[in-house]
């Protein structure tokens, strides 16, 4: 193991993603020893086969039984096949697959087993990162948060940066890097900003069989409907101070609100539902950040980029600009994460997820042999 710059011994660190947006898993190295990151190494990404996907749809909202059970079979086969790529990984970090989240009802279901990943790749796994969050009165959600304050560290940002992470849902973090910690007061705020990418994946795979709007194209051709989205932002969620989270099937009523449109004006109104969600967002925060680094698939939507660039009041640029990969930053923050788990340090806290006091979330399972 190498010496840390802050002390502890550093991990190559092997983190896994599988997002709201079902499209597959994402794997990447960090090496680090909980509070500076070193380096950022390889990364692998595992894509869902259709019928993996409809497994996965189908338990969306299922909090155990068979459905679950499924989904949680997926999910571990998935993940062994890709982590398995890897070598001489010190720790894994396993997001699992959320099924369902209701932080102030049933809590918050990620599937997938880290005791059996553990015993299949030989090496500990952390998992179940969001429960303790939860049962401390928190939302379980954004957990990425104390990972963007490294990484607003790494890339020697020296006045307030926000990262929007725009997957399937939205969440937006922002990071004062003057702070000397991320759990230090004012040095982070995060919530979910809204539906991001889903209710359009689910959409257009629903009328045209289209997995996603690829570079924005079916929403250049339409029209925005601004009836439509004013009623969307009248929705009592967006006006909630934050932190706050969602589940990925919270808004349902946004297809209502589309569905006389042609596919294209559909498309344009809710891009442009995500981006007015994330410009309502953007006022919660404690001041304007210098730039908005954007993160996630919807990065690649020039129609989605434009529409932020024009509602914010500050630069809006992909996290490329800062020299991180926007593909791979979730993988990256849960195996980040894992070397805190593992370190007893806090993975969220009262900023980032509204939890009562600093938590350190999250399952270690070692190996049996
Ligand atoms: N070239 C592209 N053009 C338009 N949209 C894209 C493109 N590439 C990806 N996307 C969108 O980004 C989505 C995937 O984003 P991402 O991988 O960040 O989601 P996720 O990690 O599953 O979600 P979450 O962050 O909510 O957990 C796709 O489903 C698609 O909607
Ligand atoms: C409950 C849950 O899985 N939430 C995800 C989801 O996907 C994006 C957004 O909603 C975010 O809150 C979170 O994931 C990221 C990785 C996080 O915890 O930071």
């Amino acid at each position: 193991m190498m010496k840390a710059k802050s002390g502890g011994a550093v991990v190559r660190a092997l983190g896994a993603m599988s997002g709201t947006s079902l499209d597959g898993v994402d794997a990447a190295v960090v090496e680090t020893d909980g509070v500076a990151i070193q380096s950022f190494g390889e990364s692998a990404y595992r894509a869902y086969s259709r019928e993996e996907q409809q497994v996965l749809e189908a338990a969306l909202g299922h909090w155990s039984g068979v459905e679950a059970e499924a989904a949680a079979a997926v999910i571990e086969a998935a993940h062994a096949e890709v982590l398995r790529g890897f070598s001489d990984a010190g720790l894994v970090g396993f997001h699992g697959q959320t099924l369902a989240h209701e932080p102030r009802g049933r809590g918050t279901c990620q599937v997938g087993d880290g005791q059996a990943l553990a015993e299949t790749l030989g090496v500990p796994v952390v998992w179940d990162f969001r429960t303790a969050d939860v049962e401390l009165g928190g939302e379980g959600a954004p957990l990425a948060p104390f990972f963007h304050f490294a990484c607003a560290k790494w890339f020697g940002a020296t006045e307030p940066v926000a990262f929007l992470n725009l997957g399937g849902v939205g969440n937006l973090t922002w990071v004062d890097p003057r702070k000397g910690a991320p759990e230090e007061d004012g040095a982070l705020l995060a919530f979910d900003t809204g539906p991001a990418n889903a209710p359009l994946n689910d959409l257009l795979r629903l009328r045209r069989g289209m997995n996603f709007d690829e570079g924005g194209k079916v929403a250049a051709a339409g029209t925005v409907a601004t009836g439509a989205l004013e009623l969307f932002l009248q929705e009592a969620y967006f006006s909630r101070i934050p932190p706050k989270s969602l589940d990925r099937n919270d808004f349902p009523e946004m297809m209502d609100l589309v569905r006389e449109l042609s596919d294209e004006d559909a498309a344009a109104t809710m891009t442009a539902m995500c981006a007015a969600s994330v410009a309502q967002g953007m006022a919660h925060c404690p001041t304007p950040p210098s730039k908005v680094l954007v993160t996630g698939g919807g990065r690649h939507n020039p129609v989605l980029m434009e529409m932020l660039r024009v509602s914010l009041e500050c630069p809006v640029v992909p996290v490329e600009d800062v020299g991180l990969d926007g593909d791979m930053l979730e993988a990256q923050a849960f195996a980040y994460l894992a070397v805190r788990v593992a370190r007893g340090l806090p993975t969220s806290c009262p900023a980032t997820t509204g939890v009562m006091a600093l938590v350190g979330g999250g399952t270690v399972s070692e190996p049996s042999r």
